[in-house]
């Protein structure tokens, strides 16, 4: 009897594919060392936990076209992201046979998120469960399929390109503005690197905290557009937003204290105003101040801006959706 128990547990432990079910021990254990790698690689100079936010992204840019622990190092669009894969898989190594790469860079990207509302009284604390079951590509963790589709970057300023980005790729329906809206407080975290994207810069002050800072500066601040490439005209222009009304020049703005790092980009700043920009990215109205309203998603701006439960709330939905991209009900498992 004791005997048919057991191989009953054996059985129930193991997945369809062969592999043992992890457990919610062995799921804490692999987050202590997710825990242990961001904060090994804390900045010297600032502080500033810059793994947290590249974790968000590697657990977003996977999920382009199915979360599958699969990444295309050479898209320009996932320029920056091996800096953090690379050292995420000294740690997958040791537990490849538990779970999924796939699953592995959203645990990696959840832990960041939990460990980036510690010690922080304004943060969200957004429910955040761990599934298992996605499926590595046959090239994990690189990608040799066809390109992904990410929303394209000179299209930044666009609504358009970026609502329409949000439904296709993660199901974030444009009738309900509020989770493309709600997701895209993401970008409270981290920083542009003019080295991988062109842009430059943090969006707020605490670039390891999911705060409701970023929807704050939207709606408080005073933005103009400027061109980091001004004054070159052999190279194209990238625009992207400063705070204040004084048009000033790169050199002039790039300066060692994080508050003169403040920027967003054209998305951030589209999801707020209606900027109708030309092919460049260049905006019709060159201050916040003079910008209208953009009609689908300001209001939302403003919601989260006052309201962080609200936030917190619709982030984790829009946030859920995302990393299940690929998946149907039923796919997935919940760690118990
Ligand atoms: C329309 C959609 C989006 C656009 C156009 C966009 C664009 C960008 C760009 C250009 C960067 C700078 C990359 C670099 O220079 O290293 C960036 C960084 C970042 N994005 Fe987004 N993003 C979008 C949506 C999202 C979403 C949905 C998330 C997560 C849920 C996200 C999370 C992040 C994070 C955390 C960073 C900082 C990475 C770091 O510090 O290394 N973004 N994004």
């Amino acid at each position: 009897m004791q005997h048919r128990i057991f191989i009953a547990i054996l059985m129930f432990k193991f997945t369809i594919e062969g592999s043992v079910a992890i457990t919610k021990d062995q799921v804490k254990e692999i987050k202590k060392d997710i825990v242990e790698l961001i904060e090994a690689n804390r900045d010297p100079k600032d502080g500033a936990l810059h793994f947290i936010p590249g974790f968000v992204r590697v657990a977003f840019h996977d999920c382009v076209g199915g979360c599958d622990g699969c990444l295309n190092h050479s898209d320009e669009n996932n320029a920056g992201l091996s800096v953090y894969v690379g050292p995420l898989e000294t740690i997958y190594l040791k537990y490849k046979t538990l779970l999924s790469r796939a699953d592995f860079w959203q645990l990696a990207g959840i832990t960041a998120i939990e460990r980036s509302v510690e010690k922080c009284k304004d943060c969200i604390k957004p429910d955040l469960p761990f599934e298992t079951g996605r499926k590595d590509c046959k090239d994990s963790p690189n990608y040799t399929g066809d390109p992904r589709s990410f929303p394209m970057n000179a299209g930044h300023g666009d609504i358009n390109n970026a609502l329409t980005f949000m439904e296709e790729a993660f199901g974030l329906p444009r009738n309900e503005p509020e989770l493309a809206t709600a997701l895209i407080g993401a970008h409270t975290l981290g920083e542009a690197h003019r080295e991988h994207s062109g842009w430059e810069g943090i969006w707020t002050e605490t670039p390891d905290q999911l705060s409701n800072r970023y929807y704050k500066s939207l709606v408080k601040q005073k933005w103009s557009q400027i061109n980091l490439n001004q004054g070159d005209p052999r190279k194209d222009p990238v625009w992207q937003w400063q705070p204040g009304k004084k048009l000033t020049t790169t050199k002039a703005r790039y300066l060692k204290k994080r508050k003169e790092k403040i920027m967003m980009l054209n998305t951030d700043m589209a999801f707020a105003k209606k900027l109708s920009p030309d092919a460049t990215g260049e905006a019709i109205c060159k201050v916040s101040s003079k910008c209208k309203a953009q009609p689908e998603t300001a209001e939302w701006v403003l919601k989260y801006a006052n309201d962080a439960k609200l936030w917190e709330k619709n982030f984790a939905i829009a946030y859920m959706r995302m990393i299940r991209t690929g998946y149907k009900d039923g796919d997935l498992t919940l760690v118990k």
